[in-house]
C-alpha cells in the first residue's frame, strides 16, 4: 500500500512523512527528492530552463513509478494541478491531506528559494493559489489532517486512522 502525503507548500508532507514512515517501518519517498535524483537538476533549475509545463510532466512520470510502492510518498504541493495525476491519486486508498491555515503556510515558506511557486510572491498571491488548489486536496483525500500541531500529534493521529482499516 502507498500511503500518500498531499497538501499545500509548507503543510509538512515531507517532515511528518518522513516521521510516518520510520513509525511504519516502511520506506520513505519523497516525490520532489525522486525527481531531482533522477533528472540531476533542482526543481529551481528544472523550472528556470524547462518551464513549469515540462517539470508537471516529469511530475507525472515519477508519481506512476512510485505509486507502485508499499511506501510513504510524499507529494510535491502542485501534484493537483494535472488532471493525470488526480486520477491516479483517486485510485489509490490512502491519500493524507496535511493543511493548516495560509498564514502559517506562507510563514514556513516565504524566503525560501527552492520553491519556485513560492518564491518572490506576496502572501495574497501564495493566498490565491492555496484557494485554487484547496478543492483538489479535499477530493482525493482519505483524511485530512491539522497539520499546525507538532509532528507526533499528526503522526499519532494518522497511525489512529490507519488502525482503523
Ligand atoms: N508540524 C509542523 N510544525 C511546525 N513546523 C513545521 C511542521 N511541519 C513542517 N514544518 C516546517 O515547515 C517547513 C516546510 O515543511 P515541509 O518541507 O515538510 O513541507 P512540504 O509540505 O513538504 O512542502 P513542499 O510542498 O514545498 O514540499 C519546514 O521548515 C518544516 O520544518
Ligand atoms: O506547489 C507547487 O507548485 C510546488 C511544490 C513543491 O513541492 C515542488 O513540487 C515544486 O516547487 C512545485
Ligand atoms: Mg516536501
Amino acid at each position: 500500500m502507498t500511503i500518500v502525503l498531499v497538501g499545500f507548500m509548507g503543510a509538512g508532507k515531507t517532515t511528518i512523512g518522513k516521521r510516518l514512515a520510520q513509525v511504519l517501518d516502511k520506506p520513505f519517498i519523497d516525490l520532489d527528492s525522486y525527481i531531482v535524483e533522477k533528472d540531476g537538476r533542482s526543481i529551481a533549475e528544472i523550472f528556470k530552463t524547462e518551464g513549469q509545463e515540462k517539470f508537471r510532466q516529469i511530475e507525472v512520470c515519477a508519481l506512476k513509478e512510485c505509486l507502485s510502492q508499499d511506501a510513504v510518498l510524499a507529494t510535491g504541493g502542485g501534484v493537483i494541478e494535472t488532471p493525470e495525476n488526480i486520477h491516479m491519486l483517486k485510485m489509490n486508498q490512502v491519500n493524507i491531506w496535511l493543511d493548516t491555515d495560509i498564514q502559517e503556510l506562507y510563514s514556513r515558506i516565504t524566503d525560501d528559494e527552492s520553491r519556485p511557486n513560492a518564491n518572490g510572491r506576496t502572501f495574497l498571491q501564495i493566498k490565491e493559489l492555496y484557494n485554487r488548489r484547496v478543492s483538489r486536496y479535499n477530493e482525493i483525500a482519505f483524511m485530512q489532517v491539522d497539520s499546525s500541531r507538532c509532528v507526533d500529534d499528526c503522526v499519532r493521529e494518522i497511525m489512529d486512522s490507519l488502525a482503523s482499516l
